[in-house]
């Protein structure tokens, strides 16, 4: 039996409230496992109309049947929907805080985070690139032995690079990196998803994945050595691939996840296929951490019109993946 979920509500002026609050009250209809939110009551009161129950611990999330079961993590001005402030930025760090360490702790099954604004966080000296790495490092993860995997119904990516300047990719990107995260995401999809011998497309950096050098050298000087070294290892790597055609219908038949060089290349692809349900996954935690594949959207916060299905798809992967996981 998995605890019940922990859902961070995120950047309390942004659309992480709206759509939590959504999921609870389409719960049945989505196939939602039991779960409760940890963050801001005001900035979910102030969106979104739905009974809430505030609880302490997980335990109690049981004796709240018809309402949503919330952690309140208080926050001491009125959040205005689509207007970021610092304090609002404490708050989404301290429901993170929060329930990172009750799911450490298993008193949740698996922890979902909503959409943070990296800025705003940046601003309150957080020095993490993003959730991902907070996490890994409360579980005591090095940041490259993880690996951030977006999921969608027919693709699912890794980006080897993730949160840094495209101008710095080439200099960021060596054999090494790829090799850990491509580990990382063998072994991923082999411990959250049951494939036992996982394929990984590995995708080229340069156009026409360096033309033989003509285009860049990184394929042959720091690609191929890294996909020699994941195949030693026993895992079915393959490439490296032109990038701009790899991930079509036929393709993407062909493996299970592709390794991309950086953020847009894994993330394009992924959002323009499965935009409302797409999932971003960590994987190398030892605890199950998912988020939806979108930001805060402020530009449309409180205005009733986010969709909340990739967040649903993302409490649903959350629950699925803590399964797999209890069955090994
Ligand atoms: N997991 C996380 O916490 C993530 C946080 N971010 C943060 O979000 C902030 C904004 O980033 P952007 O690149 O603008 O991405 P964004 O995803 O917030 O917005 C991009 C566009 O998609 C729309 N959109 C986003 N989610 C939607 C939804 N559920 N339904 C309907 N429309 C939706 C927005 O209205 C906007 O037009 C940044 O500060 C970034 O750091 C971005 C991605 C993931
Ligand atoms: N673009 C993906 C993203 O920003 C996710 O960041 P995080 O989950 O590490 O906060």
């Amino acid at each position: 039996m998995i605890p019940p979920i922990a859902v961070t509500l995120g950047d309390p002026a942004g659309i992480g409230p709206e759509i939590i609050g959504r999921c609870w009250e389409q719960r049945e209809a989505l196939g939602l496992p039991p779960f409760f939110g940890v963050g801001n009551r005001d900035s979910l009161a102030g969106v979104w109309k739905g009974p809430v129950c505030q609880i302490a611990h997980p335990e109690e999330v049981g004796v709240c049947s018809d309402a949503l079961p919330l952690i309140e993590v208080a926050d001491s001005e009125v959040v205005e929907p689509g207007k970021p402030t610092l304090i609002g930025a404490r708050c989404a760090l301290d429901a993170l805080e929060i329930a990172t360490g009750l799911t450490r702790s298993s008193a949740a099954g698996a922890l979902v985070t909503g959409p943070v604004s990296k800025a705003q966080l940046q601003a309150i000296g957080f020095t993490h690139p993003g959730q991902t790495e907070f996490v890994g490092e409360r579980c005591g993860v090095f940041a490259a032995n993880l690996a951030m995997m977006l999921v969608g119904p027919t693709l699912r990516t890794v980006p080897v690079t993730i949160h840094i300047a495209l101008a710095d990719v080439p200099q960021r990107l060596t054999t090494e990196l790829i090799v850990s995260r491509g580990r990382a995401a063998a072994k991923g999809l082999t411990r959250n998803f049951g494939i036992a011998s996982p394929r990984l497309a590995v995708a080229g950096l340069n156009p026409h994945a360096g033309e033989s050098g003509l285009l860049g050298r990184e394929e042959i000087d720091v690609i191929a050595p890294a996909i020699a070294e994941l195949q030693a290892e026993g895992i079915d790597a393959f490439g490296p691939l032109s990038a701009d055609a790899m991930f079509h219908e036929h393709a993407r038949k062909s493996y299970d996840a592709a390794l991309c060089m950086y953020h847009d290349q894994a993330l394009v692809p992924l959002k323009t296929l499965h935009f409302d349900e797409g999932v971003n996954l960590t994987l190398g935690l030892p605890i199950v951490r998912t988020a939806p594949d979108h930001g805060t959207a402020f530009d449309i916060a409180g205005k009733g019109i986010a969709s909340h299905h990739a967040m649903a798809a993302a409490i649903r992967t959350a629950h699925a993946c803590a399964v797999q996981r209890a069955i090994d």
